[in-house]
């Protein structure tokens, strides 16, 4: 089975993430593959300089990943733009990953997608899983972890789906709005409704 993991920014994706490792699930992280695409020696790295400039190079010459969130996260048409280059390119490697995972004898497998509903990816996946987190709480922990303002995190939250309109066509969700040891619990609970632990 693929489960496609998935939220909204700073919903607790890549927490949930690390608890799936620890129960024996190989992940397929999206925003790590998007990363490594955009390095110099990555498949998206020439054409995302040629379309946002030099200027977004450091000088040990690698992407400039603040600025290049500032422009993007503050501008649809520069969004879009910068999907369009590095999207295909992360999908193609999650395949590729998940492929080589089911190969090695894994019944299961997470993809870890944070824009699955914004790029309609439904079809990559068996089962979509949602961390959940209310609207307040999710504003609060990108403020947080990000030390960015609020202006900057409530930008980055408008360029997706709002959180609440992505429940209905979740397969499980999961609320992480408690303790990372209540969000646990309920992981359990749910894995094991859908068969991939096996209860002792
Ligand atoms: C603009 C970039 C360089 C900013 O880097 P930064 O280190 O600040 O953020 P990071 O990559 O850790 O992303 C954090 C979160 O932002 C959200 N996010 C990232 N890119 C996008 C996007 N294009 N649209 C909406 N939300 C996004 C996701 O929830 C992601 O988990 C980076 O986010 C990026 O390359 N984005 C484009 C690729 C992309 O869409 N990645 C997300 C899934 S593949
Ligand atoms: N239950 C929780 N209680 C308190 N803090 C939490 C909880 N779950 C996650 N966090 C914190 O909230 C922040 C966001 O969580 P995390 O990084 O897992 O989200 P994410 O969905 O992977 O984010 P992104 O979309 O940016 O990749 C982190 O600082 C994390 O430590």
């Amino acid at each position: 089975m693929i489960i496609g993991l998935t939220g909204g920014i700073a919903t607790g994706k890549s927490t949930v993430a690390e608890m799936l490792k620890e129960f024996g699930l190989p992940v397929v992280d999206a925003d790590f593959i998007a990363k490594e695409v955009m390095q110099p020696e990555g498949a998206a790295f020439d054409e995302v300089i040629s379309e946002f400039g030099s200027d977004i190079v450091q000088e040990d010459g690698t992407i400039n990943r603040a600025l290049l969130g500032q422009r993007i996260f503050s501008n649809e048409e520069e969004r879009l733009k910068l999907n369009a280059i590095v999207h295909p390119k992360v999908r193609k490697e999650m395949r590729r990953a998940a492929v080589s995972y089911t190969a090695e004898g894994h019944a299961h497998v997470v993809l870890d997608i944070p824009l699955l509903y914004e790029s309609n990816l439904f079809h990559m996946v068996d089962r979509v899983l949602l961390i959940y987190v209310s609207p307040a709480v999710q504003l609060q922990r990108l403020i947080k972890r990000d030390q960015s303002g609020e202006e900057q995190a409530r930008a980055r939250i408008a360029a997706q789906i709002p959180i609440d309109e992505k429940e209905s066509r979740a397969d499980g969700v999961i609320s992480n709005d408690g303790t990372k040891a209540e969000t646990r619990q309920e992981l359990e609970q749910l894995l094991s409704q859908w068969n991939i632990l096996k209860k002792p």
